[in-house]
């Protein structure tokens, strides 16, 4: 049997949706899920995660006002805040496919595979189109080492029924980070295995120095230098073998050393499809080497953020590209990057080292905010601002923020640098007082 379509979505996360609900309006769609309908950002990521952080961020701030008219640290009950997270994740599959039906999105659960330039399989089905979106995201990479089948990954963390004692991550990027904050918060003790000694690779090393600090003075462990070479099961924990002569001990121990695309099994080469161990290969149409297929999302080999709002942005601009309302090639916006930790860095636009390399091109403001009201009034023990402006033309270009509230004045200041609005312009506007908004102005050069 042969079913035709407009085009077929393979994969239902965030940038196949967006694909998805752009293209229905004008096309007969089909939308292709091998596992959970909503994809990784609901299911196993960014809100799940973010649920959990909800506990640990009002934590953080009660911990913050002790001896400034609040008493007595909340503890976080595990079970409780899981069947919190649970309240919310357990809707997400069947709330997803309901959406989809609404909107008059076909839908098929099963793996899909190529078997021509313009067909898919499914089971015992084949699916032709005109246009093909390959939006499958990306899987966690688990290191190839002798006990390798005891190492859980983020989805395990995310949905860890009792919270082990000891818990052991291997890597220092946003998962690791991000997981072993809520963990330690939580109650565990916590060791980070970097095999290097840079945590973030992608921040300013000055920041993550002072994110590093942070979480050390929390608890948590860093064993800088450091390889994971075997792990071995005993009957109560598991001890962990590193390139060091240190043995760890622990009752848990996650990989969050990266993730990598999810392709194996589409069959690729049947549609003369090319990708490399770092995702599909897309021109700046976001075309693959087939050009009637496209590919959005964490699945492309890109130097942008892999990150949930990116691959939305994506999937609406090939929805744009097949119905060929745009014919110019993908223009992306700044995108901000928060992690999640305790407290938050976030960057947004031209990266601090480049413009610390580039005096004649770019002013760097860097300012130590922590005494000024905004920060004050919530007791931030550390709280960092750069803004980053273009010499010739004085736009605000890009910004780094080292603070609990970092998440919303990078919203901010992205907000600002997107529209280009100017010191000037800025003082036009009348901002609720006092909130990070009302300090904009105190950030321009
Ligand atoms: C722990 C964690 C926390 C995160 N936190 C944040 C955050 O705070 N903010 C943020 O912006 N980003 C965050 N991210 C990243 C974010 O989840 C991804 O950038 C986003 O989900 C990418 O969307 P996508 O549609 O490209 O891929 P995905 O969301 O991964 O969706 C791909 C879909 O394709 C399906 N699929 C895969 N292979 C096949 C196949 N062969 N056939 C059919 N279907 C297939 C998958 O099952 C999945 O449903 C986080 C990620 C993780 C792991
Ligand atoms: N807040 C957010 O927006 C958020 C949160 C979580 C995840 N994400 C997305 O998910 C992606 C993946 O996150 P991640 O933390 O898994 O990856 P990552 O690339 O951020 O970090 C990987 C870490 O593993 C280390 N590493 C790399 N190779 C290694 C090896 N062979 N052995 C040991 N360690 C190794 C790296 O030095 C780094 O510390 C992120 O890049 C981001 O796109 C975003």
């Amino acid at each position: 049997m042969t079913t035709k379509f407009d085009t077929i979505i393979i994969g239902a996360g965030p940038g196949g949706l967006a694909a998805a609900y752009a293209l229905a309006e004008q096309q007969q769609v089909l939308v292709i899920e091998n596992d959970l309908w909503g994809g990784t950002c609901p299911n196993r990521g960014c809100d799940p995660k973010k649920m959990l952080y909800s506990a640990v961020s009002a934590r953080d701030q009660a911990s913050q006002l002790q001896h400034f008219g609040l008493s007595g640290i909340p503890t976080i009950d595990w079970p409780e805040l899981m069947t919190f997270k649970r309240a919310y994740t357990d809707k997400i599959p069947a709330g997803t496919l309901s959406g989809l039906k609404t909107a008059n999105i076909a839908t098929v659960h099963g793996q899909p595979h190529f078997v021509a330039k313009n067909q898919i399989q499914v089971a015992a089905t084949t699916y032709q189109a005109d246009y093909f979106i390959i939006a499958t995201g990306q899987a966690p990479r688990v290191p190839q080492i002798s006990g390798s089948e005891y190492l859980q990954t983020s989805n395990d963390f995310l949905a860890l029924p009792e919270l082990p004692q000891r818990i052991a991550f291997v890597g220092a990027g946003y998962v690791a980070l991000e997981l072993a904050n809520i963990a330690a918060s939580a109650g565990a003790e916590v060791h980070i295995l970097q095999h290097n000694q840079r945590i973030l690779r992608d921040f300013p090393e000055a920041y993550t120095q002072l994110l590093s600090a942070a979480m050390t003075a929390k608890g948590i462990t860093f064993h800088w230098d450091t390889e994971l070479t075997s792990v071995t099961k005993h009957a109560d924990h598991y001890s962990l073998a590193t390139n060091t002569t240190r043995q760890l001990n622990v009752d848990a121990v996650f990989a969050a050393s990266g993730r990598q695309p999810r392709l194996a099994s589409l069959e690729l080469a049947a549609a003369g499809i090319d990708a490399t161990a770092k995702g599909l290969l897309v021109n700046d149409h976001l075309q693959t080497t087939n050009p009637q297929v496209y590919a959005v999302g964490d699945v492309l080999a890109k130097k942008q953020p892999k990150l949930t709002p990116v691959a939305g942005f994506e999937g609406r601009y090939v929805a744009q590209a097949i119905l060929k309302s745009t014919e110019t090639a993908i223009a992306y916006p700044p995108i901000p990057e928060v992690v999640y930790a305790s407290p938050q860095i976030a960057q947004v636009g031209v990266k601090l080292a480049d413009a610390q390399q580039q005096d004649e091109k770019y002013q760097v403001l860097e300012q130590d905010v922590t005494q000024w009201y905004t920060f004050n009034r919530i007791k931030e023990p550390t709280a960092r601002v750069t803004t980053i402006f273009e010499r010739q033309t004085k736009r605000l270009v890009g910004a780094v923020v080292y603070s609990s509230i970092a998440e919303e004045l990078i919203n901010d200041l992205t907000g600002l640098m997107t529209k280009q609005v100017t010191k000037d312009q800025l003082s036009q506007q009348v901002m609720a007082y006092p909130t990070p908004a009302s300090d904009l102005a105190y950030y321009y050069v």
